[in-house]
């Protein structure tokens, strides 16, 4: 297995688990908003305001096609998973984890965050119909499912952890 891919919505905990995922097994993380942040030398709030969302879209592709191998963890953005050839390379070069949490504890996480341009233009209803819209496509795009809802950071890293250590041969 090459590489350990996080999918899930905004606030699933992507971020948060790769890092905790990274040092529990000591394997290295990236996180694909910094990454692009860090090429771009700009927030992800900048990249949108000044490109628009559909250049955003592209550097996300161009950095799943481009990136070297080695296994490593990737927590992805929450909108990597909704276009085809993202969910291609993802599951071709890697083991891809879908963390399901539930809107109500989305919402609280992420609707106060300033940098995430997708929440600020919306409102929650609007949050939570593209919530619903895209939740087939992070299953489509999943090799395991992990629930997350009443579940510890801690727990959710381990039990990834263990589905690693089991298929990683
Ligand atoms: N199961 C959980 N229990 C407690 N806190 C959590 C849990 N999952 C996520 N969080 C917290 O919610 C916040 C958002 O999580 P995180 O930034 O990891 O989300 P993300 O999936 O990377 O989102 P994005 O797609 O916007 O990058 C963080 O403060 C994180 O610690
Ligand atoms: O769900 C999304 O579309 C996004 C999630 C974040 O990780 C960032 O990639 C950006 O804010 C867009
Ligand atoms: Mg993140």
């Amino acid at each position: 297995m090459k590489k350990v891919y996080l999918v899930g919505f905004m606030g699933s905990g992507k971020s948060a688990i790769g890092k905790r995922l990274s040092t529990l097994l000591n394997i290295p993380f990236y996180d694909m908003d910094a990454e692009i942040s860090e090429q771009t030398g700009m927030t992800i709030h900048q990249i949108f305001e000044t490109y628009g969302e559909e250049s955003f879209r592209e550097m996300e592709t161009n950095f799943l096609r481009s990136f070297h191998d080695e296994f490593c963890i990737i927590a992805t953005g929450g909108g990597v998973a909704m276009r085809e050839e993202n969910r291609s390379i993802m599951r071709k070069t890697g083991l891809v984890f879908y963390l399901n949490a539930n809107f109500r504890d989305i919402w609280r996480r992420v609707s106060t965050d300033i940098n995430r341009p997708i929440v600020q233009r919306s409102s929650r209803g609007e949050l939570e119909s593209i919530f619903n819209q895209r939740m087939p496509l992070y299953l489509k795009s999943a090799h395991i499912k992990v629930e997350t809802a009443d579940r510890t950071l801690k727990e959710i890293t381990q039990y990834i952890a263990f589905q690693i250590e089991r298929l990683k041969n």
